[in-house]
């Protein structure tokens, strides 16, 4: 940890593959990366697996740092901390494509702005730094590329975001069917970013039986956490899978059929930070991304939110803003830009309008 404190702004990394030899990947495509390898990779990212739980569309695991999930032909890698994220885009190429026989087609970066920059490692020292290291790094082949820091009236919460793709599809639409998950050009993500947690919310991921009790695991008091603060409620329907770390920190995944969700919770004083993110399509129930994320923002009750919603056709982002008002925050900034391959990426800062 820095000297200051932990560092909650995750990285994420998106990589989509494609393959056309079924000998090489079967159904289960990247799923079959064995274990070892996985470790690996991670190794070089400087964090580890602390739990696993499974579903016949994806592997989602709890990293010590975040998270992993696992899909035929698609991979995301979310980690906080001072890891080193992007140690892992050329092995998971080269992986992918010696043992599988799997070209990668597009890669998503992002990530918000970090709360102790001084404390980051190369490459990770500043966007620029990341945005050089992705291009040396990813074949020449994802020739259309993109790199820009979406601003906010909060100065402390902007978002970064880096694309390239092999095709450029402008709607941000697959092109590419040959294996695994289709319809791929429905789908949305919301990666949402909290800060300044209220501290009643905040204790509540600490541990409660510290120490040396041996039988207090992780796994409980994950499970406790889960159930203490109304995560389990978000979406009844998922299979939650949790981590509650030592002395405080949580971290966890949900798996709704082909959907994941994830959440991870830095409660100390001073540099709090939750973040939440999931998966929908557009053909979801309208109503279904506003409830959660009612309750997302209910769980925590931030000062401050950022949430950045990335689709390929659809105005999500009008959702999400309606339903945040409900709940007392107040939309200060909103901007959007269109990226290849992944869309277009529409960032908005709300802030809290109950007094603190
Ligand atoms: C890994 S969790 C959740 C990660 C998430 N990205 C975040 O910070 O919001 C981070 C929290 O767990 C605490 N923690 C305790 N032990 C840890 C460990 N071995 N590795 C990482 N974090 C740990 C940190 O102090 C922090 O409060």
């Amino acid at each position: 940890m820095a000297a200051s404190g932990f560092e909650g702004f995750e990285k994420r990394i998106e990589l989509q593959f494609f393959g056309h030899d079924p000998l090489f990947t079967g159904s289960m495509g990247l799923r079959n990366l064995d274990f070892e390898c996985l470790e690996e990779i991670l190794h070089a990212v400087q964090c580890t697996v602390v739990s696993a739980v499974a579903n016949r569309h994806f592997d989602a695991y709890v990293l010590s740092e975040s998270s992993l999930f696992v899909y035929p032909t698609k991979i995301i890698i979310k980690t906080c901390g001072t890891t080193q994220l992007l140690k892992s885009v050329r092995p998971l190429v080269h992986l992918a494509r010696d043992r599988l026989g799997l070209t990668v087609r597009m890669c998503r970066y992002t990530r918000g702005s970090f709360i102790f920059p001084k404390a980051q490692p190369s490459p990770h020292t500043s966007f620029e730094e990341e945005v050089i290291f992705l291009e040396e790094n990813l074949p020449s082949r994802l020739c259309f590329r993109k790199a820009c820091v979406m601003p906010s009236n909060v100065s402390s919460h902007s978002w970064h975001v880096f694309t390239a793709c092999d095709v450029d599809d402008d709607d941000g639409s697959s092109h590419h069917h040959e294996l695994g998950e289709d319809r791929s050009d429905a789908l949305y993500t919301v990666e949402v970013c909290m800060t300044e947690l209220d501290r009643a919310s905040a204790r509540k991921f600490f541990r409660r039986g510290a120490g040396n009790d041996e039988k207090y695991s992780g796994d409980s008091a994950g499970r406790e956490m889960t159930g203490l603060t109304g995560i389990g409620d978000i979406n009844p329907r998922a299979l939650i899978c949790d981590f509650g770390f030592d002395p405080c920190g949580y971290s966890m995944n949900g798996i709704d059929g082909d959907r994941y969700s994830t959440i991870h919770v830095t409660p100390e004083e001073g540099f709090s930070y939750a973040s939440y993110e999931c998966v929908g399509s557009i053909y979801d129930d309208q109503h279904e991304i506003s409830r959660v994320l009612k309750k997302v923002a209910q769980v925590f009750r931030p000062g401050t939110m950022s949430v950045a919603t990335t689709c390929a056709s659809h105005e999500v982002w009008r959702r999400v803003a309606k339903a945040l008002e409900l709940v007392g925050l107040k939309c200060r900034s909103c901007s959007a830009d269109k990226f290849p391959a992944a869309g277009t990426v529409v960032f908005q800062t709300f802030t809290t309008t109950r007094r603190k």
